[in-house]
């Protein structure tokens, strides 16, 4: 038996870090929104007890480094699944980028195999189980949009935000999240109002949304890598209403309300970068076909 299951990218509208914690990792609050950009997985089960990866992009490792190779893993060792899989990903989302490529490619799997070996998993237990994945996993799971506190594992659900054309651009680099954390400096950041943000989603303020987007993380990226600081000042040139790099980078996104604007700042930043994307949010939805 075959399912095809769809992957959409994230984009974050605001990543405020509030303390390191005990154990490593940052406590956020961050507000993600998933976008048309999706990856395409096959699901093929297997008799043979294997997880088997196989994927085109050099970028993507087919071994169990694979986010959704370790999805599948887990679900196997929780629910004593003794059959296999061959997950195929069509790899569209940038890889490194952060977009949550590999994260949603293993939120996919893990709801493709709830599906495909009939284990009956509400999306709260997927997305828990997600959290064991990685820190954006369990928002891939539900997708939508939502603030999501913690390590980025607790979501609360919100609704779409006000309805404009997201236009990405990935400069040639691909960026370590681990790294960008560990350089992030708590004092030296300007810290996103993420209540502000809340309030524009619910309120449908396409302006007040534009006014408080925010990533604490830019401090290092932008810093590290001026080429994504050039994105940025030639998106708004262009005419974007608003930019701002996406999770720890290097992907940036500017927010366009019109269309003919839209197809301007998209023309002219290909003349500039190879990898640049139109896309729309997917709202409040919950896709998963
Ligand atoms: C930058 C974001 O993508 C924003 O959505 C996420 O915060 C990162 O999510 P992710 O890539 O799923 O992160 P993980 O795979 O869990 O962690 C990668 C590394 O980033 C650091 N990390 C991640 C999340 C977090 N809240 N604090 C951290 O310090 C840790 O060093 C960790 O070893
Ligand atoms: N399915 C996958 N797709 C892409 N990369 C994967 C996958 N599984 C594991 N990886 C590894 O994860 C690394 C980060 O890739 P990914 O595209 O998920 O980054 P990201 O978009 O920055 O993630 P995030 O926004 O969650 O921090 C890659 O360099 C790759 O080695």
């Amino acid at each position: 038996m075959k399912l095809m299951i769809k992957a959409p990218a994230k984009i974050n509208l605001t990543l405020d870090v509030l303390h390191k914690r005990p154990d490593g990792y940052h406590e956020v609050e961050m507000i993600m929104t998933t976008v048309d950009l999706a990856d395409r997985l096959e699901l093929e089960s297997l008799d043979q007890d294997e997880i088997q990866i196989i994927s085109h992009n050099r970028f993507v490792p087919d071994d169990s480094r694979n986010l959704a190779y370790q999805a599948a893993k887990l679900l196997k060792e929780r629910h004593g699944i003794k059959k296999g899989v061959a997950i195929q990903i069509d790899k569209i989302i940038p890889v490194a980028a952060g977009l949550a490529g590999g994260s949603s490619d293993a939120a996919a799997a893990l709801k493709g195999l709830n599906e495909l070996w009939k284990l009956g998993l509400s999306l709260d237990e997927l997305a828990e189980l997600g959290a064991e994945i990685g820190s954006d996993v369990s928002f891939c799971v539900y997708g939508g949009t939502a603030l999501a506190t913690g390590r980025g594992e607790k979501i609360q659900h919100l609704p779409a935000p006000p309805n404009c054309w997201v236009v990405l651009a990935k400069p040639t680099i691909g960026v370590s999240t681990g790294e960008v954390y560990k350089n992030l400096k708590l004092d030296r950041m300007k810290r996103p109002n993420t209540k502000a943000m809340i309030e524009a989603i619910y309120e449908n303020d396409y302006d007040k949304m534009c006014a408080n987007v925010g990533n604490v993380l830019e401090s290092v990226t932008l810093s590290t890598y001026p080429e994504v600081a050039l994105i940025k000042e030639q998106m708004i040139r262009f005419g974007a209403d608003t930019v701002l790099m996406s999770g720890s980078g290097p992907t940036v996104f500017g927010l366009i309300r019109h269309d003919s604007r839209m197809h301007r700042v998209y023309n002219c930043l290909r003349g500039f970068c190879d990898q640049v994307y139109a896309v729309r949010m997917l709202g409040d939805g919950n896709p998963v076909d």
